[in-house]
């Protein structure tokens, strides 16, 4: 039991629920007939929900979980696997799960994977791209793509090995293995293994924990530590959360009123710092 009463936002989802209590934002996957699968629709939701959780200044951390206790995620829904990607309503097929970790990578707010039971194929990428993953202890996790036709050569590839190393991703993929909640934390894939009945609490616990400390510089140490692996886009990142700062700064509002005011700007009063 925990206490925390969250309310529904409702966005009039259908294979998610979204909702937020105390500056936590909380994503549930909810197809548990289907060990909570992702089609299309699924992405497009999470997507909008994600969305609103780093545009909500009052949200500091976002949870992601699956609905029931079997599964986190099986990945993508095969049954509505077509010729080029996972097909919806329009006709199009689409990968858009990777506008999604690509979302939850960028996103300038802490983000934990909740799991119980199955985090399998992209719903153990999914996991992956978390910040941080709190697994119950009857989780198990692997990849499938080499036995269904499939692979994540992406941040599903390298970030995993930057994780667990390269032999042990090789493993991973190469012999699409399942792995238990110990084995997963003895390899650190995930952060903390609890019983079941305390998932929830000990989920939100981490949050508060991470809501008391100050969240700029949770932002700049996600956006630092995912400058070390991403490259330009990394870069870009932590530049983005350093520009916002210098905004709020009075030498950055100097340039700004200066150029409203129609007059040179005045830099001479801001101290250069060795
Ligand atoms: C998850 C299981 C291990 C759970 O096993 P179990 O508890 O025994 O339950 P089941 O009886 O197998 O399943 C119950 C029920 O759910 C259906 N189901 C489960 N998973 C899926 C799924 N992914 N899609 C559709 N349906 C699913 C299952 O058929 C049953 O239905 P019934 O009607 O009751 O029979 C086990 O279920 C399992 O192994 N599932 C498949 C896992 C899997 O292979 N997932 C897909 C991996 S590929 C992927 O995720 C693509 C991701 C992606 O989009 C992507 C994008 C860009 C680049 C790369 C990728 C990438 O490929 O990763």
């Amino acid at each position: 039991m925990t206490d925390i009463t969250w309310t529904l936002c409702d966005h009039g989802y259908t294979d998610i629920v979204y909702d937020k209590a105390e500056g936590i934002a909380r994503v549930t996957i909810n197809r548990p007939e289907v060990r909570n699968a992702f089609r299309p629709l699924t992405v497009q939701e999470m997507l909008h929900a994600f969305t609103d959780a780093r545009d909500d200044a009052e949200i500091g951390v976002v949870i992601l979980r699956g609905a029931g206790d079997l599964a986190f995620c099986s990945g993508g829904d095969q049954r509505v696997r077509g010729e080029g990607g996972y097909v919806g309503d329009d006709g199009v097929p689409r990968l858009n799960v990777l506008d999604l970790q690509r979302l939850i990578r960028t996103l300038p707010k802490p983000v934990i994977a909740s799991v119980a039971g199955y985090a399998i194929g992209g719903g153990h990428v999914l996991h992956l791209i978390c910040d941080l993953t709190i697994a119950a202890d009857n989780a198990r996790f692997g990849q499938t793509g080499p036995k269904v036709g499939s692979f994540d050569g992406g941040y599903g590839a390298s970030y995993m090995a930057r994780i667990v190393g390269q032999k042990k991703a090789r493993e991973i993929w190469f012999l699409c293995r399942q792995y238990d909640a110990t084995q997963a934390l003895e390899m650190g894939l995930v952060n903390t293994v609890v019983p079941l009945a305390e998932l929830e609490a000990e989920t939100v616990k981490w949050a508060r924990e991470m809501l008391a400390n100050s969240p700029t510089a949770l932002r700049f140490l996600k956006a630092a530590l995912n400058a070390d692996c991403d490259g330009q886009a990394g870069l870009q990142e932590l530049a983005g959360s350093a520009t916002l700062l210098f905004y709020l700064s009075e030498e950055g509002k100097e340039g700004k009123q200066a150029f409203l005011e129609k007059r040179p700007p005045d830099f001479k009063k801001f101290k250069r710092f060795p």
